[in-house]
């Protein structure tokens, strides 16, 4: 075949899946207004939300990033490179009073590094097939597939499953005791990686091992910020529950964010905080990450050059008595053109040792005093642990508000 028939056929594939998916979504939504739920209005196997397998391009790392470099609505924080030895603390201190978020640049992973896991997220959501995607499920270990609709971070909404899928990965080479000397008890479990992830578990399981180094730097930061010696929370965390999460969004149709049918329908990602210690987030070319920094007023936190986004999970603020926020978030429906193809985001969350007990901290009077402005007041915090099932913070371990938090969101597998 000549290229310039070979392109043809490409743009005739894209246009074909592209109208295809639309179709299945705007049925489902036809479907909403007469039935009033999405999730009865999903088809009984969801394969049909997906991409053809094998004629779906890969992740184009080249593809354009307009937002990218906008005025930043939380602060750039440098990990500190060469010649910068400055602490991380007190450089944090004022982003995790405030939102809880910031955007950590200098972290040591490099643009090809993040490049590739991106390229090979994609070969797996786009082309593994489904049998292998669902043969490496594994709830009660939270490590594997997560299929469309099964997960909805916001179970208080009327919209129904997020519009997502993904896969988690336990530490890889953690998990059979490998390369790092990992006490037994914290090792993680090990897992079945599919074919189109294993022919690459080494440079994953690199990345994993980078991520928890970067989040051992930042929980240094956390302990440091708040005049505590810098193991403080770094002894509680072996990885054990940590997993790093692919996570594809697939193409939808735009919506009106302000519309009231909007609310209707199903969401990216619904509103929620994060169980952990902290998250660090890799997006790429795709907006639609919020964060609600006040009641109902999101901002958006779009992709950042060369930075991971980083955000306080609900186990520090329970730790840090409300000191540091764990803020609600979401991913919106496609807004426009730019958003409204598949997106791809990479979470490594960084979660406390089973056993840890989060008792909140005494916070020193210097520390309170730096903070006034944004302190959360005594009734605020007991608000906020109670609106996630928590009564008393001092009496929770992280593996039991991990688990709480999981069994809320999820729905049964579907044999
Ligand atoms: O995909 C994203 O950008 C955010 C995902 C997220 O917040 C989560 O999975 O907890
Ligand atoms: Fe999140």
């Amino acid at each position: 075949m000549s290229s310039s028939g070979r392109l043809e056929g490409v743009i005739w594939c894209r246009l074909f899946r592209r109208a295809n998916q639309r179709a299945v979504l705007l049925r489902i939504h036809a479907q909403i207004k007469t039935q009033g739920s999405l999730r009865h209005a999903l088809p009984a196997r969801r394969s049909k939300f997906r991409p053809t397998p094998r004629k779906a391009p890969l992740y184009d790392p080249e593809q354009a990033t307009a937002d990218m470099d906008a005025t930043p609505p939380v602060p750039i924080i440098s990990l500190g490179g060469e010649g910068d030895e400055s602490p991380l603390g007190p450089k944090i201190l004022d982003a995790v009073v405030q939102t809880g978020f910031f955007y950590l640049a200098d972290h040591g992973i490099t643009p090809q590094e993040i490049d590739l896991l991106f390229s090979q997220s994609a070969e797996f959501f786009l082309h593994e097939p489904e049998a292998e995607r669902v043969r490496c499920q594994d709830r009660n270990n939270n490590t594997g597939y997560t299929a469309m609709q099964q997960e909805q971070l916001d179970p208080t909404s009327r919209a129904g499953g997020d519009l997502k899928e993904s896969f988690y990965l336990a530490g890889l080479s953690r998990a059979e005791g490998g390369s790092s000397s990992v006490d037994p008890q914290y090792r993680p479990p090990s897992q079945m990686l599919p074919p189109t992830l294993a022919q690459h578990r080494e440079a994953i399981s690199t990345f994993i091992e980078k991520c928890k180094g970067i989040c051992d730097a930042v929980l240094a930061g956390f302990a440091e910020a708040i005049d505590l010696p810098s193991n403080f929370f770094t002894d509680s965390h072996h990885g054990q529950h940590d997993r790093l999460r692919l996570i594809h969004y697939p193409p939808t149709p735009i919506v009106d964010p302000d519309a009231e049918s909007t609310l209707a329908t199903s969401i990216r990602a619904g509103s929620h905080s994060d169980y952990g210690s902290c998250t660090l987030l890799f997006q790429k070319d795709v907006g639609g990450l919020q964060v609600e920094t006040k009641p109902q007023q999101w901002v958006d936190i779009p992709p950042q050059k060369g930075c991971i986004v980083v955000n306080v999970g609900d186990a520090m603020e329970f730790w840090s008595a409300g000191l540091f926020r764990s803020t609600q978030h979401r991913v919106v429906l496609p807004r426009s053109a730019s958003e409204s193809g598949s997106r791809f985001s990479v979470a490594y969350f960084c979660q406390p040792d089973e056993d840890a007990r989060l008792v909140p901290l005494d916070i020193s009077d210097n520390i309170r005093e730096k903070c006034r402005g944004d302190l959360m007041a005594r009734d605020e915090f007991q608000r906020r642990c109670a609106a996630k099932g928590v009564s008393n913070a001092a009496e929770l371990t992280g593996g039991q508000h991990l688990r709480a938090r999981l069994t809320a969101s999820y729905r049964p597998t579907r044999s």
